[in-house]
């Protein structure tokens, strides 16, 4: 019998490349659910510094309050001009959680007087596995390549639109699903973690 793998995330478009990435990993005994399959569990604030950290509480409190093991990813955009801003910050860098729209907006307007040399950035992904009584493991995946000057495609989600990565003449709303997922922060930190999946689905 299958494995399920709470697969923790609020966010639906999230939520979708993570299936994707596992179904075409086609791990043979791993059952992804989602949080509407299990009761309802308080949620964690993401205080940690790290995308790491931040990954673990959720892939923690998911695994804890249903005792089924449990994949979270936290990511977001790291900007060289800003320091590494949004960073942690990404999904309310422009104060409301999720407004992808009014983030955009902040972050071309912050750097409307940076030279396309410098509009470097790179997403930034860390996929967490905790299984209860069976350990914890992260792996992280970086996507590099610039901040573009306005909006470009329909595709992915939240700064998709802004991202040119790198060696590509199409912005990352621009691509095929599998394209995203072929090159993505996404895609590489949970094909990264496809090894300690593989022993989860064997140990069962
Ligand atoms: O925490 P969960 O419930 O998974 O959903 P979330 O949207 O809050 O996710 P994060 O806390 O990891 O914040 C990630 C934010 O970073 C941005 N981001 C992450 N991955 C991205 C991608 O592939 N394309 C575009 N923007 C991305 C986007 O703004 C996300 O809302
Ligand atoms: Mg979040």
């Amino acid at each position: 019998m299958a494995v399920r793998l709470l697969v923790a995330s609020r966010n639906a478009k999230k939520l979708a490349e993570l299936r994707r990435v596992l179904d075409a990993e086609g791990i043979v005994g791993i059952e992804p659910i989602g949080l509407d399959e299990v009761p309802d569990f308080p949620e964690e604030p993401e205080d940690g510094a790290t995308f790491a950290e931040n990954a673990l509480i959720k892939a923690r409190s998911g695994a804890r309050a249903t005792g089924v093991p449990c994949l979270a990813d936290d990511s977001g955009l790291a900007v060289d001009a800003l320091n590494g801003m949004p960073g942690v910050l990404s999904a309310r860098w422009a104060g409301r959680h999720g407004d992808d729209a009014a983030n955009n907006a902040l972050l071309l307007a912050q750097l409307t007087d940076v030279p396309d040399a410098r509009r470097g950035a790179a997403f930034v992904s860390a996929c967490a596995l905790v299984v209860p009584g069976g350990g914890e493991t992260v792996e992280e995946g970086r996507w590099s390549g610039s901040v573009l000057r306005e909006p470009r495609g329909k595709g992915g989600f939240g700064y998709d639109p802004l991202f040119l990565p790198e060696g590509s003449d199409r912005a990352a709303a621009e691509l095929t699903s599998a394209e995203k997922d072929a090159a993505s922060h996404r895609g590489r930190a949970l094909r990264a973690l496809a090894p300690a999946l593989r022993a989860l689905a064997e140990r069962a």
